[in-house]
């Protein structure tokens, strides 16, 4: 077996893991990275990048449907070419993915280690039987898979994930998407749109990240106007029926309805890739998950002896898998683990505002971890609705609704729910203010143009800013 001794050993050479090795090498130190499976990142190949694809395909079709709302007619009538349609998604997904690979390939060879690694201790790896990587720091950037229950596998190969939609060559007819969650909304949405038909089915009453009760009824309804969507379906059996998969669940008034299906696309979560990496060889301490306990300023994970080498960063670490964080956990990571190998300590790095956003129509916008991060008794909510705001009406887009959050003691700005137009844009905005530690009469004084979407920000933020003052009011009477 080759040894290797390094001062940073990167494990999963995803957006996080790139991150963390370049951020090592940048530090002064010297590093590998270790890579089980292809190149190329979720991201680029089966995650954020092909769904938007995917998404983009079903807006223009989308958008000559709503035409006639405009009494613009497409009068020959319109056909979606399935095959045209994912030929551009492999298309553009594989140009994506190129850039990775051409990064990649500017990585010596000698930095560059092929193979799945697995711990033999807190600073010792085992590479595919292989190599044995000796490092004084390691960061573990192995991503996440998607997961279903155990039961779904009966299905065979009429059962999918994500990662099998975008290597398609044509649109089934028929799909069930299990799980209205992120994926499953996107996914569901963007399917029917390119006349697909979709049945998007949950358990329990969740959609997407939403945890405000008023904006998921808004959303539930909205998006149910369009395609069946039922967060609790109550399926009562789900089966294999010839190439086919049939689906009993509960109907309207208590009827039960039968329906067949292509294919079912389990969207029911993605879970962290560290069962099998040798963990119990190491003396970190694990969550209820089997996931590395960490401090996510440092992404220091935590052992026995309280000097852990260790860092993890990515969907590895189940925090806030998105991308965004797993570029910023990955950077974070490579400095530290740089720090500790050189001789110094690890320092906090910059964390940023939470946001998040759901590319659907309208989109979901979720700012500052929402109302779920917020305590109860503390805040006032301020809220438009988009259905009669004016460049929304103008686009035909007004559909919509905004929960803002504001601190009843400071004035600041908490966050946000939304289902609404351009959410992708008004989220970035609040998430911004509320980095900056904005005030809500501060955020009052900004600039708006007119007429714009963003000028719905303004009713709601008035809205608030009224209930906050009154609250203060109240405060200072009784003081
Ligand atoms: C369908 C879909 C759509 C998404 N859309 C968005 C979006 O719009 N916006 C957004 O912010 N996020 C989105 N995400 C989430 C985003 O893609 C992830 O948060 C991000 O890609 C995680 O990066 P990572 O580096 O942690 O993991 P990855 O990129 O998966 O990298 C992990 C790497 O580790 C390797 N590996 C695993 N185990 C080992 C081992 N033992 N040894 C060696 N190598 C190993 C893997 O092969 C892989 O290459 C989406 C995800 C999906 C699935
Ligand atoms: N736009 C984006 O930023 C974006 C897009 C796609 C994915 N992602 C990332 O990928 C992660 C994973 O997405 P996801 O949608 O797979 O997970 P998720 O956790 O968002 O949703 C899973 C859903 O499945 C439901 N569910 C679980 N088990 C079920 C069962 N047996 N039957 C029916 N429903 C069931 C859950 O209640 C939940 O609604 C997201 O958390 C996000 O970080 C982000």
């Amino acid at each position: 077996m080759k040894t290797v001794q390094v001062d940073v050993a990167v494990v999963g050479a995803g957006t996080a893991g790139l991150a963390a090795f370049y951020a090592a090498r940048k530090a002064g130190a010297g590093a590998v990275i270790i890579e089980g499976g292809e190149y190329g990142t979720t991201c680029a190949r089966v995650g954020c990048m092909p769904s938007k694809l995917l998404i983009a395909a079903a807006e223009a079709a989308h958008a000559v449907g709503r035409a006639a709302g405009f009494g613009v007619h497409a009068n020959g009538g319109f056909r979606i070419d399935g095959h045209a349609v994912m030929d551009r998604v492999r298309r553009e997904r594989d140009r994506f993915v190129s850039f990775v690979l051409r990064d990649v390939e500017d990585i010596p060879d000698a930095e560059c280690i092929r193979g799945q690694a697995s711990f033999v201790d807190n600073h010792t790896l085992v590479v595919a039987d292989h190599t044995r990587v000796t490092s004084k720091a390691i960061v573990i950037a192995t991503g996440s898979r998607a997961a279903y229950p155990e039961s779904f596998k009966s299905l065979g190969d009429c059962l999918i994930t994500s990662d099998d939609v975008f290597d398609w060559y044509d649109l089934p007819k028929a799909v069930a998407v299990i799980g209205p969650g992120i994926i499953g909304l996107e996914l569901g949405q963007a399917l029917h749109r390119l006349g697909v038909r979709v049945a998007v089915l949950g358990r329990g009453g969740r959609v997407g990240p939403i945890s405000d009760p008023e904006i998921r009824a808004y959303a539930c309804a909205t998006l149910n106007e369009e395609f069946t969507l039922a967060p609790d379906a109550h399926v009562a059996d789900m089966h294999r029926y010839g190439d086919r998969v049939a689906i009993r669940r509960a109907g309207p008034q208590g009827a039960e309805l039968m329906e067949y299906f292509d294919y079912v696309l389990a969207a029911t979560g993605r879970t962290p890739n560290v069962a099998d990496i040798g963990l119990h060889r190491t003396t970190l301490e694990l969550d209820a998950k089997g996931v590395p306990v960490f401090d996510p300023f440092t992404t220091r994970t935590v052992s026995a002896d309280g000097a852990s080498p260790i860092f993890i960063a990515g969907d590895a670490g189940n925090f806030i898998p998105l991308l965004h964080e797993a570029t910023d956990e990955g950077r974070i990571a490579g400095q530290n683990a740089a720090r500790l190998a050189l001789g110094s300590e690890a320092r906090p790095g910059l964390r940023r505002a939470r946001i998040g956003v759901v590319f659907t129509d309208p989109q979901i916008g979720i700012v500052g971890g929402g109302l779920r991060a917020l305590k109860p008794g503390t805040f006032a909510t301020g809220q438009v609705s988009f259905e009669d705001q004016g460049r929304s009406r103008i686009l035909l887009r007004n559909k919509g609704l905004l929960n803002l959050y504001g601190d009843l003691a400071s004035g600041k700005f908490l966050g946000a729910e939304m289902l609404a137009p351009a959410a992708e844009h008004l989220s970035h905005l609040l998430a911004w203010a509320l980095q900056n530690g904005m005030t809500v009469a501060q955020m009052l004084e900004m600039p708006l143009y007119h007429p714009v979407i963003e000028e719905g920000l303004r009713t709601g933020l008035r809205d608030l800013d009224v209930k906050l003052r009154a609250a203060q009011g109240e405060v200072g009477k009784a003081a």
